[in-house]
């Protein structure tokens, strides 16, 4: 079997033809959605991440505001630019972008973002209505590469209901919270997360429908311990320093040769990293669509 790809590049392309479609329409109402990142310290990969997501808002006529601090910052000059962004009325959702310095209380900063402006959904609020509002429609920002996968197979065709989702990884921007939105009625998986003090991860893996791999090591998932045709979701990333070209290459949880076993695969890059960014950009349009 070679396993059918869930190409990100292409689902977030048409996510964001359509947001364009919608700031146009805000933009006629007055409105320019605007999204802001907050940037601590200089990590490449996290440069990378925040340009970006620069780009691609303002390639769709968002306007995109970047703040950035010292890797020494301390928690008040954080918090004082998080009250700044709160209080800004060009900036409808912003992100602090992870992880930050570790002298730094993340918690605490996410807690400060204002929960309507919380483009990443991972402040506690917005976090609690997803466990309580079961029944209801979601009208607050949800987290986005947990949105970001289940758009991408849906937006393949496949159908989630009834299927037994094996999550690797308890990181907070995905493993945490996306059983939070598998098991809503919607979606109505089942759902296992797996993460370091887990038994048996092969005999968790070899059960399920759908496998989301976010631990962040390298083919953690192999191919022997996936079901044959089952949806595997790469969303880990290792960097390594190619020794033949000196040049930084990015590994995947998933080893290559599950193409083989597996029915559907996400590409790593080009699979939920894409589909990352376009979620967060859903996020910033709706909130000023709420006004
Ligand atoms: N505040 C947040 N911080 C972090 C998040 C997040 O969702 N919110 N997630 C990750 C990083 N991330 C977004 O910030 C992110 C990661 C990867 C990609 C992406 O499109 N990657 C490309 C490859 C790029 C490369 O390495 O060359 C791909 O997969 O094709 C986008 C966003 C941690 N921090």
């Amino acid at each position: 079997m070679t396993a059918q790809k869930l190409d990100g590049k292409a689902a977030a392309a048409e996510i964001k033809a359509e947001l364009a479609v919608r700031v146009a329409a805000l933009k006629e109402r007055g409105i320019t959605p605007g999204i802001a990142t907050v940037l601590v310290g200089a990590d490449p990969a996290s440069q990378l991440y925040v340009g970006m997501k620069h780009r691609e808002s303002e390639s769709i006529g968002m306007n995109s505001i970047q703040r950035e601090l010292p890797a020494d910052a301390t928690q008040a000059e954080v918090e004082a630019l998080i009250d700044e962004l709160n209080a800004d009325p060009a900036c409808h959702g912003y992100i602090v972008q992870l992880p930050l310095p570790k002298h730094l209380d993340t918690d605490a900063i996410l807690e400060r973002i204002d929960p309507a402006k919380d483009a990443d959904g991972l402040h506690p609020t917005n976090l609690g209505r997803l466990v309580l509002n079961v029944n209801s429609p979601i009208t607050t920002p949800l987290p986005c590469t947990p949105r970001g996968v289940i758009e991408l197979l849906i937006r393949n065709g496949y159908d989630l209901a009834g299927k037994h989702v094996v999550v690797v990884g308890r990181g907070v921007t995905i493993g945490r919270s996306i059983g939070l939105l598998l098991t809503r009625r919607e979606y109505n998986a089942t759902v296992t997360l797996t993460h370091t003090g887990t038994a048996d991860l092969a005999h968790h893996l070899r059960d399920a429908d759908v496998i989301v791999a976010a631990a962040g090591v390298k083919h953690i998932v192999r191919a022997e311990d996936v079901k044959p045709g089952a949806a595997v979701l790469d969303v880990g990333v290792t960097r390594e320093v190619d020794p033949e070209t000196g040049k930084s290459k990015v590994h995947g949880d998933v080893a290559p040769d599950v193409a083989e076993v597996a029915g559907w695969l996400s590409p790593n890059p080009g699979g939920v990293g894409p589909m990352t960014v376009a979620l967060l950009m859903t996020n910033v349009v709706e909130a000023a669509e709420r006004g």
